[in-house]
């Protein structure tokens, strides 16, 4: 039973691990400019817009299930509608003081809150503590797989302390009494315009298309400190370690001149490099290097034994190659020290303590396709019902043919 004066619901081990790891790729792969500084977020909308509608399958039944605890926890079944999901993550320096939810003109339509907790303090991150101004819990210790679900009203004032290190995910959902702030209805009307492939056997259409807003600015007091703002997709495949080759002229660019237009490069085919070694096979853009590069992050172990080694197509990156490399490198971040500010944690091979291997990038891609590939199935095959229900659902497997 809620506490009238603050209701508010904590479940532990709601979402399982493989399903927190799942959602971390999506972020990871995905994530864009957040709402404050520091801050990242993957919209359900962003991944339509980015041609990865398909990465909405995973949300499916995480929606339903939190929907449905919080009308039976807050007594309202049957009557709340999804107004936003979003996967946030907190990069050092995030964090954000006493507020309710619903504490701006335009979020009044908020009733209730549910943040899903996707990894773990004092493993992934520090700092971040969430903390209910009064009554119990006084404080939640984000961890993986946990959820707390609270009204958005001035009844559940809350704080996140700032995050010290690593990088805090979550996934945020509101509900919302009003229907006309439903989002199925926009998300599945933004689904029916944007051009989805007519058949599973279109080829590669689970290919990622960026968005033109992949840069992060800084905010004007710290924009000293790291000059301007560096591309979040390039970033994070930095981080892990990499670098990327241009198939395309770039000697126009050069690191100090902060107009270069950098989308051409990065919606044109790129190659992965590391140290001194160059990945033969062509990405059609950054976003597609980026997703099997977080993929391999994802898989690594499971990858291990593909038995792939003998097809590995590495070149040694001659001098030229990498000059252009470090050029790249210099227009699309400015400042190294960025990326590992934000967003560096222990590398796969650093955690698993293996050394890299192009074999398993490799066997990565692969699997990354056959992955892609499956869920655009399954959202073809349910666009269908979602239309006719103007909502978004998991649709029994007998409707959908299996
Ligand atoms: O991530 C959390 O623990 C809460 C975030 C929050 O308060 C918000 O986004 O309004
Ligand atoms: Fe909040």
């Amino acid at each position: 039973m809620a506490n009238p004066e603050h209701p508010r619901l904590i479940i532990h081990d709601f979402l399982s691990l493989d399903l927190c790891k799942e959602l971390e790729f999506i972020q990871k792969s995905c994530g864009t400019v957040g709402y404050r500084p520091n801050v990242f977020s993957t919209t359900l909308s962003h991944l339509i817009a980015t041609n990865c509608g398909h990465l909405i399958m995973p949300f499916v039944p995480i929606r339903e299930r939190l929907k449905e605890k919080a009308e039976e926890f807050f007594g309202c079944e049957f009557e709340l509608f999804v107004e936003f999901t979003g996967l946030i993550s907190w990069s050092t320096g995030a964090s954000i003081g006493w507020h309710s939810d619903d504490n701006r003109p335009y979020l009044k339509q908020r009733d209730f809150a549910a943040v899903c907790y996707l990894n773990s303090h004092g493993e992934d991150f520090e700092g971040g503590l969430f903390h209910f101004q009064d009554w119990q819990p006084a404080t939640i210790v984000p961890m993986a797989g946990d959820v707390v679900m609270y009204t958005a009203d001035s009844r559940n004032i809350h704080s996140v302390d700032e995050i010290i290190g690593g990088e805090r995910l979550t996934l945020t959902l509101w509900f919302s009494r009003d229907g006309s702030h439903d989002e199925d209805a926009k998300l599945i009307s933004f689904l029916s315009e944007k051009q989805l492939p007519r058949s599973i056997h279109e080829t590669r259409s689970f290919l990622p298309q960026p968005a033109s807003s992949r840069m992060y600015w800084f905010p004007p007091e710290t924009a000293s400190t790291y000059e301007s703002g560096f591309d979040i997709c390039f970033a994070r495949i930095h981080a892990h370690g990499y670098d990327l080759y241009s198939l395309q002229d770039i000697s126009c660019f050069s690191a100090s001149d902060s107009s270069n237009d950098l989308s051409e490069v990065s919606m044109a085919p790129l190659r992965l490099a590391r140290e001194h070694e160059l990945f033969v096979e062509e990405f059609v853009n950054i976003l597609h290097v980026l997703q099997a590069v977080q993929f391999y992050c994802w898989k690594a172990s499971e990858l291990q034994t593909s038995g792939h080694e003998k097809r590995i197509n590495v070149v040694p990156l001659s001098p030229s190659q990498r000059e252009e490399v470090n050029r790249l490198k210099h227009v699309f971040l400015k400042d190294e020290r960025v990326p590992d500010k934000l967003f560096r944690s222990a590398t796969v091979d650093e955690r698993s303590q293996q050394p890299f291997n192009w074999a398993r990038v490799s066997a990565a891609v692969t699997a990354w396709e056959a992955y892609s590939n499956k869920l655009v199935k399954e959202l073809l095959l349910s666009l269908p019902c979602w239309k006719t229900h103007q909502s978004i659902f998991s649709v029994p497997s007998f409707d959908l043919g299996k």
